[in-house]
């Protein structure tokens, strides 16, 4: 009998997208590739079509195979989607976005959760104030199937007038709010819940199911912002928060703001999760001005992995990829965005970060070589 021990393997659903979402995959797979040599793990990935590449493959964004692909996963990776020639023609009947938003409704991916840290040795990537970012540590929980983008929506005949419907359950509400507090007792125990509850029904209705929900969390704090204010704070006090709720357009606009404390949308990783097989995406879109130049930053995408891998329960291995990337930037080593003099390509970036995380962590200066000899080979 053969009692030799399997090598685990996870079945990862990859649906690179549109734009820079293929790129940046490509280096998120090459260092899940790694680490997984390294710990021990084999990911076998099943790649589907998403987005303007699948309208142009099969007349759908979504088409039925690639929910199924997902549905059959252990995880789905996800790159981004969106082209120009469906965002320069508001006629468009079928849409790339389409596909996303129907993706996550079919997965049930209820919560995006999407982290914003700064770390002390890179605050100087931040357009923003050192002293203002630095110890920044948050987390947004977007709602993520539901609200505006998900209600009934229409243009009249005539075309002058149009409308979008932002509708919520309290059990929609419930269910992520559950998850956030969740998440506030690992970390600083505080939630602010961010709506528009001065103006909105459905925020004031998130007010009172949030307020119903926290006595079973008392060590949670827990606070309210109206939006408009919370866009400010954000930028001007960013370490009051620990864990932001709020509604799936706030939350998507609010995350692509925190990115700015970080320095770059291309460093923004995050974890849809709900009911089905959970989706790791960058936060940024398709990034059309950059597809195919090379010069995207595939931060994100990789931290996504990290995610990702660390979902499937490989914390080392999640650990050594967190580690990778932030020991690159802090060896000032980047795509062009992040600070005049980084000149790193994205493939390039996924090479150095995959050589990294293939190899336990060394001292500083075998690491040290190591990067040099690395960047010989791949400049
Ligand atoms: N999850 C998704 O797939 C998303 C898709 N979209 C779609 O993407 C397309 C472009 O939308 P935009 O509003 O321009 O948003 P975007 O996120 O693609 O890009 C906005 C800006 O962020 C920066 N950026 C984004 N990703 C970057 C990266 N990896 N490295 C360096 N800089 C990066 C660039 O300055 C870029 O101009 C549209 O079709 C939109 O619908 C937008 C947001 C999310
Ligand atoms: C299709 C959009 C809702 C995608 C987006 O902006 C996001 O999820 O951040
Ligand atoms: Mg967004």
């Amino acid at each position: 009998m053969n009692t030799q021990p399997t090598t685990p393997k996870h079945k990862i659903a990859v649906l690179p997208g549109d734009g820079i979402g293929p790129e940046v995959t490509e280096q998120a797979i090459k260092v899940m590739d790694a680490v997984g040599e390294r710990f021990d793990t084999v990911f076998e990935y099943c790649h589907a079509d998403v987005g303007a590449i699948a309208i142009d493959r099969h007349g759908d964004p979504l088409p039925e195979e690639t929910v199924e692909a997902c549905l059959n996963a252990d995880a789905v990776f996800f790159g981004a989607i969106g082209h120009p020639k469906y965002d320069n023609d508001p006629s468009a009947k079928v849409r790339p976005e389409q596909g996303l938003l129907r993706l996550r409704k079919a997965l049930g991916l209820y919560a995006n959760i999407r982290p914003v840290k700064t770390y002390d040795k890179v605050l100087h990537l931040s357009p923003l104030r050192e002293d203002r970012v630095k110890g920044t540590d948050l987390v947004i929980f977007r709602e993520l199937t539901s609200g505006i983008y998900f209600g009934e929506k229409g243009t009249a005949a005539d075309g002058q007038s149009a409308f979008d419907t932002c509708s919520y359950q309290v059990e929609e509400i419930g269910r992520i709010t559950h998850l956030a507090f969740q998440q506030a007792m690992l970390r600083r125990k505080k939630v602010t819940l961010v709506d528009k509850a001065n103006v909105l029904e459905t925020s004031r209705l998130w007010r009172k199911a949030v307020k119903e929900i926290a006595p079973q969390y008392p060590e949670v704090a827990l606070d309210f912002m109206f939006v408009d204010n919370a866009a400010m704070q954000l930028i001007q006090y960013p370490t009051q928060f620990d864990v932001i709720l709020t509604n799936n357009m706030f939350g998507d606009i609010l995350s692509d703001e925190a990115s700015v404390l970080t320095g770059s949308m291309g460093l923004l990783p995050s974890a849809s999760v709900g009911l089905h097989t959970s989706m790791y995406e960058p936060i940024h879109g398709s990034y059309p001005q950059a597809a195919g130049q090379d010069i995207a930053n595939p931060m994100a995408a990789i931290l996504s992995a990290a995610m990702l891998v660390e979902s499937l329960g490989l914390h080392e291995a999640a650990n050594a990829i967190r580690v990778s990337v932030q020991y690159v930037l802090e060896k000032g080593i980047g795509t062009p965005e992040l600070k005049p003099g980084m000149v790193y390509g994205c493939s390039q970036l996924g090479d150095l970060i995959a050589h990294l995380v293939a190899e336990p962590e060394d001292e500083i200066l075998v690491r040290e070589e190591k990067i040099s000899q690395r960047l010989s080979t791949i400049i």
